[in-house]
């Protein structure tokens, strides 16, 4: 996602999503390969632990795992640890790639014992292809089917024992039947305040990049609850410090960068606070259907939905409501007006100071 400036266009310092096949190689070599050393995300790890090392005892495959969340929370990193951990191969494939059945059944044919396949993006997998995939999850069988016209034949294959490892940002929108067969299905969280400062202090240290601990403290607090905004906000609050500074990545370099990239003090960007202020000024507070949020601020109705708009609700400052999207209190305050007595769905306010 990019944004219109007066006269250029930037990616969003804040985006969740990776901004470039470089980045993603820079993300690769931060990713944690253990599960201890995945920060974070207590419940999940800790269920991991106890079913990754039941599956390893009896020498079987792990459950199907489905793991859901917003952009950069760690689906990707943890379906890697947990191929490792299970000491077996990860094979890596995305819903929009497998566009036939034969696209998957030549992956699903090659998996050794106990494999993990990773399919990205599962709630992209095309109709047809989300077929073959029910009996080899239930039974470790594909129909496949040889030849065409008349001559044409369904042939039954037995494939090895696997583990299927889903990840999707949008866990509503896949079907009923392919969710049922997940035996695992984690919900990924986003990070807070401390859990991020571990994280921002361990990448820090692999990039060889000195920062102190209120340091590393400043760049958690404005990354969106968001490991990949956290290492990227890093990245750049060290050029800073190397340019304008001794290199040390202080509050006051962190902040002093952060500014500078337009991220706030509660680390929302131009984008968030576009959003913010569309439904506030624009709208009255709410409510407003996505929509016309979407038109007023010239951004995708899916980006609002799965990037912009789960930390701003998280937050407290943005509700969905069956009506459409209200502001809260803490919206108004964070522009510093007041909000009305009385919330566009009737119910009575405490308001919070302007800030
Ligand atoms: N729990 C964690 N501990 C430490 N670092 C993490 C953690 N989770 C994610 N990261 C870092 O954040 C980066 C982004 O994580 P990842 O690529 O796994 O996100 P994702 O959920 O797959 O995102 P997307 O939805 O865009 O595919 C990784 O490179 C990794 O360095
Ligand atoms: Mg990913």
């Amino acid at each position: 996602m990019s944004i219109q400036t007066d006269n250029f266009t930037e990616q969003r310092v804040i985006d969740a999503a990776p901004a470039s096949p470089n980045e993603e190689a820079i993300e690769r070599a931060l990713r944690p390969k253990q599960l201890d050393e995945y920060v974070g995300q207590a419940k999940i790890r800790d269920q991991l632990e106890i079913f990754i090392s039941a599956a390893r005892k009896r020498r079987e495959a792990l459950d199907h795992t489905l793991l859901f969340g917003p952009p950069g929370l760690g689906k990707t990193t943890l379906a890697h640890i947990i191929a490792r951990e299970m000491g077996v191969n990860l094979r890596q494939t995305s819903g929009p790639v497998l566009e036939r059945p034969g696209d998957l059944a030549a992956l699903l044919t090659n998996l050794e014992p106990n494999d993990v396949l990773f399919i990205d993006e599962i709630h992209r997998l095309s109709p047809v292809v989300e077929e073959i995939l029910y009996p080899a999850l239930e039974d470790y069988q594909i129909d496949i089917m040889i030849g065409e016209g008349p001559a044409a034949r369904s042939v039954k294959l037995d494939l090895q024992p696997f583990t299927l490892v889903g990840a999707t940002t949008r866990a509503g929108m896949l079907t009923n039947p392919l969710r049922d067969r997940f035996g695992i299905v984690a919900r990924l969280e986003f990070y807070n305040v401390e859990e991020l400062t571990r994280i921002v202090s361990r990448s820090a240290a692999l990039l060889a990049a000195p920062i102190n601990e209120d340091g590393a403290r400043e760049v958690a607090k404005r990354a969106r609850g968001t490991p990949r905004i956290a290492n990227r906000l890093l990245r750049r609050v060290r050029d800073y410090a190397e340019v304008k500074g001794t290199g040390e990545i202080t509050v006051d370099m962190a902040d002093r960068a952060l500014k500078m990239l337009d991220v706030d003090t509660v680390g929302f960007d131009l984008m968030d606070r576009k959003l913010l202020e569309a439904v506030l000024f624009k709208f009255a507070g709410g409510p407003v259907g996505i929509g016309n949020l979407a038109a007023a601020i010239g951004e995708a109705a899916d980006t609002i939905e799965d990037v912009l708009e789960p930390y701003l609700i998280q937050q407290g400052y943005l509700q969905r409501t069956p009506r459409g999207r209200i502001a809260t209190p803490l919206a108004y305050q964070h522009f510093g007006v007041s909000a009305p007595r009385i919330s566009p769905t009737g119910d009575l306010w405490d308001s919070l100071p302007p800030a």
